[in-house]
């Protein structure tokens, strides 16, 4: 089945309450994606625990929180404890990605790493057991409204044949540049998440916008694949 998170970095940061709301409800968003940025692991700055906990309050929707942050070892069980469902660390900043995966699992949310596009997959081969999610990025993280890299496609049918070949029921999520044009693409490669920031919030039926690509990926799905 595939997942439609709509991305809050497009919407309005004064209304995030309402943003919820325009793309939650019946068929609408499966998880709301929440973009932290700290300004040092990417060069922008957006949000931290306290608006992840009043979000938590505004919204039934599940919180999918990525933290593009520095040292997410020492703040990511935080956003479990805000009130996150599935937390998002990046490869390239954790020291110590298994530990940081049981503690987020420990705590009860979903564990999940992300990976910059340099970065490749086969290094991270033997922790994907320890993942419920694995985020490849179709974009440099840090600001929504980026073209979609296409040359990340193969990484993503790399990484969906580890996953399959290891027997994972493990998520597969796309971010960055995810659109009507793009999302089949990422669906026929292997994804079953997809973040869409700008695709979603700068249509102007948001929730219409959702349910329009996750029709378009559920139909782009290879022909029995398990995912
Ligand atoms: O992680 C991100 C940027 O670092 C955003 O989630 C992503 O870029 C979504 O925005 P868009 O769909 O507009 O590309």
């Amino acid at each position: 089945m595939a997942q439609i998170n709509p991305s809050i970095l497009s919407a309005d940061f004064a209304r995030l309450a309402e943003e919820a709301e325009r793309v939650g409800g019946a068929d609408g968003a499966d998880w709301l994606h929440v973009d932290v940025m700290d300004n040092h692991f990417v060069p922008n700055l957006t949000l931290g625990v306290p608006v992840v906990e009043a979000l938590r309050k505004a919204t039934d929707t599940p919180l999918d929180c990525h933290l593009m942050i520095e040292d997410p070892d020492r703040w990511a069980p935080q956003y479990v404890e805000a009130g996150a469902g599935s937390v998002t660390f990046h490869a390239e900043a954790a020291a110590a990605p298994v530990r940081l995966a049981r503690e987020i699992r420990a705590k009860g949310a979903r564990a999940s790493m992300a990976l910059k596009p340099a970065t490749p997959i086969e290094p991270y081969e033997d922790l994907l057991p320890e993942l419920d999610m694995l985020l490849v990025m179709t974009v440099e993280p840090g600001f929504g409204g980026q073209a979609f890299l296409d040359v990340m496609l193969p990484k993503i049918r790399r990484t969906r044949r580890l996953i399959d070949k290891h027997g994972l029921t493990m998520w597969l999520q796309v971010d960055g540049g995810v659109s009507a044009e793009t999302i089949e693409r990422c669906a026929e490669a292997g994804a079953d998440v997809f973040v869409a920031g700008s695709a979603v919030y700068g249509a102007d039926d948001p929730a219409a916008a959702v349910r329009m690509l996750r029709r378009q990926a559920q139909e782009a799905r290879p022909a029995g694949c398990a995912h």
